[in-house]
């Protein structure tokens, strides 16, 4: 599933991607050493990371400028406080956290971090500046399931990994793809890399991988 012109750009030109995409919790999920305990921690962050990325979402909508973007940002905070979500829910109710523990989980640094990042670059920006902060998680993680659906060697972590490989989740990485390239031209135009404001919308994306990294880090450190 292609993610659009923009979002490959952006990727190729974040050094850190592939200590992100490959990081060694990932691989973890694939291989199924990722200890348990690390992984449901993950999962009590990542329920109040999804809260946060969901309002930052939901400025998204506030910040577009045409109904078509409107509606793909509402499909995405859908995606997210609707489906993602439900598997949070699910697999920590399966270990006995119900999700009002969840909701009270406490907040790492890390988490805190990167979804502050991102709601900061939509209070103080423009919609391309949420993009660009927002692209790395939606579309790292289905980069990542979809890379782990095909290489996995281990079933210990296969709802996880179907969540992100599903295709319901690489239609969304792709109508977020339409969203940010069709954003992109009508503020940018035709030659969106000879904008003046390209390199710093680039480092959005760069540092909102980095604070991805942070997260991995934080997940195997319960
Ligand atoms: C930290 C993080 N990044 C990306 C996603 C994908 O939505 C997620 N659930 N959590």
């Amino acid at each position: 599933m292609k993610y659009g012109n923009t979002f490959a750009v952006w990727r190729d030109n974040a050094p850190a991607w592939p200590a992100y995409s490959l990081h060694k919790f990932v691989r973890g999920l694939g291989d199924g050493t990722l200890p348990h305990d690390a992984f449901l921690h993950y999962l009590k962050q990542d329920y109040v990371f999804l809260i946060h990325f969901s309002r930052a979402w939901a400025l998204a909508i506030t910040k577009a400028d045409t109904v078509e973007e409107m509606r793909l940002a509402a499909g995405t905070v859908n995606g997210l406080i609707n489906e993602e979500i439900a598997l949070h829910i699910k697999t920590c109710a399966e270990a006995g956290i119900d999700e009002a523990t969840l909701f009270a989980t406490q907040e790492r640094q890390e988490n805190l971090a990167y979804t502050r990042y991102v709601l900061d670059a939509g209070h103080s920006g423009d919609l391309l500046d949420l993009l660009a902060a927002l692209a790395p998680c939606v579309m790292g993680y289905g980069e990542i399931g979809s890379h782990l659906a095909a290489t996995k060697t281990s079933d210990s972590y296969a709802e996880w990994i179907n969540t992100y490989a599903s295709a319901e989740y690489q239609q969304v990485c792709h109508d977020v793809g339409v969203l940010i390239d069709g954003a992109i031209a009508r503020r940018l135009g035709n030659d969106p890399m000879a904008s003046p404001r390209w390199a710093a919308l680039q480092a959005r994306f760069a540092m909102a991988t980095q604070l991805e990294i942070g997260f991995w880090d934080m997940g195997l450190n319960p």
